[in-house]
C-alpha cells in the first residue's frame, strides 16, 4: 500500500477524484484525457493496454492483467467513462472539482455512475499484483464510452469486433446502482427499451367545429389504453412486496408533438412512450398488444420504434452455477447482504450477455442514497474504499472458478 497524501488522504481516493476531474461528460466528453489517464494507469499497474477505436474518436481501453491459464476464459471489468450532464446550479459544489466535505463525501458526476467502480478495479487489481498474487484467468478491464446515450458507438459495436472475441470473456461485471440500506444491490438481468411513437391521422378543419374522427381523439385512446396498463403494471408491483421495480413492465408517456395552430384541428398528432419490458414478457405478445391498442383507437393510426431491445437475457443466480456460487460466496464471507434484482433501466451490459456472457451489475454502495443522473451526486470516501476490499476479494475468486465443461 502506498503511504498516505500529503492531507493524510488515502492514495486511492486522490486518484479517484483525479479521475472524476476529467470532463467526460455528455454531449462531448474529453475521451482523450479519460484514455491518457487510463494508459497512464496501465503504464504504473505494468498492465498491457489496448485502443480499439470501434467508431471514428470513439475508443475502448482495455487494460489486461493475464492470468497463469490463458486457455481458460476471462474475466471482463466493464466500466463506462461517460457521465450525464449536469445542472450546475443545483450543485452545492463544481460536479467536475471533486469537492470532499469534512465528513468525507465526494461530490462530483460520475461518483456513483460509474468512475468510482473503474477505479475499484484499478486499484483492487493495483494491490493483489502488489501482494504478488496470480490467478489462472486472465483479468480485462474495458473502459467504454458512450454508455450514457445507449452504448450505440462503445459496447453495441465492441461485443462485435474481433477484439472482444480474442478478450474470451467468461464472466462479465459492470455497473449496478447504490442502496441506501446495509445491503449491496445486484443485477442480474435487464427491462428491454422499447421507445415507442404512435402516429395518429385524421379529419382536419375549423377549430370551432364538431369535426369527426380526427387524429387528436384517436391519440386520446391510445393513450388511454397505455395509461391504463401501466396502471395495471403499477398497481401489480405495489400490491406484491415480492416484486421489485425491475420485476413489471413501465411506461411512460414522455413526448407529445402536433398541431398548427390553436383554430386548427390538425391532420396529424403523435405520442412518444418509453416503455420498459420485463424479462419475463414474451415480446411477440407484447408487440401484438400494442398493435391491438392501435387498431381499437380507429383507422389511420400507425407505430414505429425510435428503439427497440429484443434480446433479453437473464444471468444465473443459482448456488449450482460456478460464477454466482464464487460471487456470492466472497459476498457472504464478508457479512455482506445481497439483494439480486432486475436493472430498471439499460445499461452495457445487455450487449454483453447478448453475446452469451453472463454479467452481473453490482455497484458496492450500500448505506447509499442512489443518485445517479442527480443534482449533488455523491459518495463517502469509506464506501469508496470498502468497494475496493471487495473487489480485492471478489476478483481472486472470480479469477481462479475452475475450468467449466463449456471451457474444454
Ligand atoms: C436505451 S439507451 C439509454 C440508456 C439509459 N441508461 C441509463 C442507465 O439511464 C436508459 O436506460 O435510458
Ligand atoms: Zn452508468
Ligand atoms: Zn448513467
Amino acid at each position: 500500500m502506498s503511504s498516505k497524501g500529503p492531507e493524510g488522504e488515502h492514495p486511492s481516493v486522490t486518484l479517484f477524484r483525479q479521475y472524476l476531474r476529467i470532463r467526460t461528460v455528455q454531449p462531448k466528453p474529453d475521451y482523450g484525457a479519460a484514455i491518457a489517464f487510463l494508459e497512464e494507469r496501465a503504464r504504473q499497474l505494468d498492465l498491457k493496454c489496448q485502443k480499439i477505436e470501434v467508431v471514428p474518436g470513439y475508443v475502448i481501453t482495455v487494460l489486461t492483467w493475464p492470468g497463469t491459464n490463458p486457455a481458460l476464459p476471462s474475466i471482463l471489468l466493464n466500466s463506462h467513462t461517460d457521465v450525464v450532464p449536469v445542472f450546475e446550479e443545483h450543485w452545492s459544489h463544481d460536479p467536475f472539482e471533486a469537492f470532499k466535505d469534512p465528513e468525507g463525501y465526494i461530490y462530483a458526476r460520475g461518483t456513483q455512475d460509474m468512475k468510482s467502480v473503474s477505479i475499484q478495479y484499478l486499484e483492487a487489481v493495483r494491490r493483489l499484483k502488489e501482494e504478488g498474487h496470480h490467478f489462472p484467468r486472465t483479468i480485462h478491464m474495458t473502459f467504454v464510452p458512450d454508455e450514457e446515450v445507449g452504448g450505440h458507438k462503445g459496447m453495441e459495436l465492441f461485443v462485435h469486433r474481433p477484439e472482444f472475441q480474442a478478450l474470451r470473456a467468461g464472466f462479465a461485471l459492470d455497473e449496478g446502482l447504490a442502496n441506501p440500506t446495509d445491503a449491496f444491490t445486484v443485477f442480474y438481468s435487464e427491462r428491454s427499451p422499447w421507445w415507442v411513437r404512435v402516429t395518429c391521422t385524421g379529419k382536419p378543419g375549423h377549430g370551432s367545429r364538431f369535426i369527426e374522427d380526427t387524429a387528436s381523439e384517436k391519440l386520446h385512446k391510445v393513450m388511454s389504453s397505455i395509461l391504463a396498463f401501466r396502471e395495471k403494471e403499477k398497481q401489480r408491483l405495489q400490491s406484491n412486496p415480492g416484486l421489485k421495480e425491475g420485476a413489471v413492465t413501465s411506461v411512460n408517456l414522455t413526448k407529445l408533438e402536433g398541431g398548427v395552430a390553436y383554430n386548427v384541428v390538425p391532420a396529424t398528432m403523435s405520442a412518444g412512450f418509453d416503455f420498459r419490458v420485463a424479462p419475463d414478457v414474451d415480446l411477440k405478445a407484447f408487440e401484438e398488444q400494442l398493435q391491438s391498442w392501435c387498431r381499437a383507437a380507429g383507422d389511420g393510426v400507425t407505430f414505429e420504434f425510435i428503439q427497440k431491445w429484443t434480446e433479453p437475457r437473464v444471468t444465473r443466480t443459482d448456488d449450482a452455477d460456478p460464477w454466482w456460487a464464487a460471487f456470492s460466496k466472497v459476498c457472504k464471507d464478508m457479512n455482506l447482504t445481497l439483494e439480486p434484482e432486475i436493472f430498471p433501466a439499460a445499461t452495457d451490459s445487455r450487449y454483453i450477455r447478448a453475446v452469451g456472457v453472463p454479467a452481473l451489475g453490482f455497484s458496492p454502495m450500500n448505506r447509499t442514497p442512489v443518485l445517479l443522473h442527480d443534482h449533488n451526486e455523491r459518495l463517502h470516501e469509506a464506501v469508496f474504499l470498502r468497494g475496493i476490499d471487495i473487489y480485492t476479494r471478489l476478483l481472486p475468486a472470480l479469477a481462479s472458478v475452475p475450468a467449466l465443461p463449456a471451457d474444454s
